[in-house]
Order: C-alpha cells, then sequence, then structure tokens
C-alpha cells in the first residue's frame, strides 16, 4: 500500500495558553521516512500526536492525502510505536502483534515472520509481563508494521533496545518500510540514527518548535553500519548538530 502525502499548515499547539509547537508548514513526502530531531520538551511528540489525530491543533490542519488525522486511523491506515509501548497485558506477544492486522481488517500472515525480525521467536506466547522493556518495545514495532500501514509514526522506538538489537533493527526494518512504501515519521534523540535511516532530517527549534534545518539525506541504497565512517554521513551529522546548536 502506498504512503500518503501529509500537510501540515499553520500546525500550532498550545497548552494552557503557552505556545508549544508551530506555526508549522511542513510536507512531508509519500513514501519517504523523514526524522525529527530536536531539544528535549520542544514538541516532537506533540507533534506526532497531532499527526496521528490523538490531539487536536489550537490552529492550522494536518491533512493526510485528502483526508485528516481521524479520518486516516479509522481506516486502519495509520501505526505508532511510541516509547512506552502500549501492549495487552492479558494478551500474548504473538496476540498482541496479530491485533495490529485485526484492528486494521488485514491478514495476519506476515506475524511470524515479523517476529522473527524483531528478535522475538521463542516468546510468541508469553506476555508482556514476561519480557524485558526492550523486548516489549520490539513487540510493538512489530505490531506496528503487520497492519502495513500508509503511515507510520515512531516516537523513539529503539530508546529501550540493546545496542546490538538496535543496530540490526536499524539495518533491517528501513528496507522493510521503504518496501511497504509507507510515509514514515520518526522522532530520534539519536543524530547516528536520523542520519543512518532517513530520507530527511528536519530540526526543530526550542519550545516552540519551529523548523531550523529541512536537510535531505541521500546514500546509495541498501544502507549499512559501514556508512557511518565515511565522510558524507559525519558531513551530514554535523551539519544537523550544528543546527540543534551543538559545537562541531
Ligand atoms: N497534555 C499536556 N498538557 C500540558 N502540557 C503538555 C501536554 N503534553 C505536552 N505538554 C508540554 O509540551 C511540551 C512539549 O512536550 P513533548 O512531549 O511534545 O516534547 P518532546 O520534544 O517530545 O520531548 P522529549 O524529547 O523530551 O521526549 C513540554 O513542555 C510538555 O510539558
Amino acid at each position: 500500500m502506498l504512503g500518503k502525502e501529509i500537510r501540515c499548515a499553520g500546525l500550532t499547539k498550545q497548552f494552557d495558553g503557552a505556545a508549544v509547537l508551530g506555526p508549522l508548514d511542513i510536507t512531508f513526502i509519500a513514501g519517504q521516512t523523514t526524522a525529527l530531531v530536536g531539544p528535549s520538551g520542544c514538541g516532537k511528540s506533540t507533534f506526532l500526536r497531532l499527526i496521528a489525530g490523538l490531539d487536536l491543533p489550537s490552529a492550522g490542519s494536518v491533512c493526510i492525502g485528502s483526508q485528516s488525522p481521524k479520518e486516516v486511523a479509522k481506516r486502519g491506515a495509520l501505526s505508532m510505536a511510541f516509547q512506552d509501548p502500549a501492549l495487552l497485558p492479558w494478551r500474548t506477544v504473538r496476540e498482541n502483534i496479530a491485533l495490529g492486522a485485526k484492528l486494521a481488517r488485514k491478514s495476519d500472515n506476515g506475524v511470524d515472520d515479523l517476529i522473527a525480525l524483531v528478535g522475538l521467536s521463542g516468546f510468541e506466547t508469553h506476555r508482556p509481563a514476561e519480557l524485558s522493556g526492550g523486548m516489549r518495545q520490539r513487540a510493538a514495532i512489530a505490531r506496528s508494521l503487520v497492519s502495513e500501514p500508509e503511515l507510520l509514526l515512531l516516537d523513539e522506538p529503539f530508546g529501550s533496545v540493546d545496542a546490538l538489537t538496535r543496530a540490526r533493527l536499524n539495518a533491517e526494518l528501513p528496507p522493510l518500510w521503504r518496501k511497504r512504501a509507507a510515509t514514515t515519521i520518526m522522532v530520534t534523540h539519536s543524530v547516528d540514527e536520523a542520519v543512518l535511516l532517513s530520507e530527511r532530517i528536519i530540526v526543530l527549534s526550542e519550545r516552540p518548535a519551529t523548523v531550523v534545518a529541512d536537510l535531505s539525506v541521500t546514500f546509495d541504497e541498501p544502507r549499512t553500519a559501514k556508512l557511518i565512517d565515511g565522510h558524507e554521513f559525519q558531513s551530514r551529522k554535523a551539519q544537523v548538530l550544528r543546527a540543534l546548536g551543538v559545537a562541531v
């Protein structure tokens, strides 16, 4: 299924009269993976919540293709994996992941492949309480992919995954979501991860978040961890760090 373009126009959010976000005018290109980076508390998660239709803007709009976020979510075409994986405690790993497909009214044929991809083979019948934090997060990543969404929203999806698994997921997941051509927006605190995984990086300012840099990231595909040592990678990374105000 093809991802849709996401147009944010004059998007603004205030909490209790205080501006948290915007105004933001950003168009996310259909099928592309965009990383959002910015200082802690600048409004990144709030931005994702507005795109997901979990919260309403104070002003401005989000349009996904020709639909509102709520309409897209209702069709089951929008998937999320957030920092704190909300798995159903009484269901097994397999049932939790299969539920992602069921809610989107899709077949659950790919469940076992995804379980293997995120390294949870052998844990299919475990319940969330019997897993580590990183394993729960991996189950949530698998659940977000099983429905083959048009739009994939990831908020620090690898935050509590161990370094080795993180490196493996960094290598194996992007081809998967590119193959499925989902429009993907990923919030990350890791600049390496942003450069390695995305085709575009948007750097946001301190709260209220506005765009301070909008960079395209092009490398030969498939990207491998070896890229990190290359000059091109390091110069892109330095650009992002400078935009974040970090001296390099
Ligand atoms: N429901 C809410 N009510 C009031 N204030 C809120 C609410 N949600 C978020 N905020 C405030 O909005 C600001 C932005 O929060 P948000 O979680 O979007 O930032 P973030 O960039 O994702 O942070 P981090 O990188 O630390 O995860 C913070 O100051 C937060 O306290």
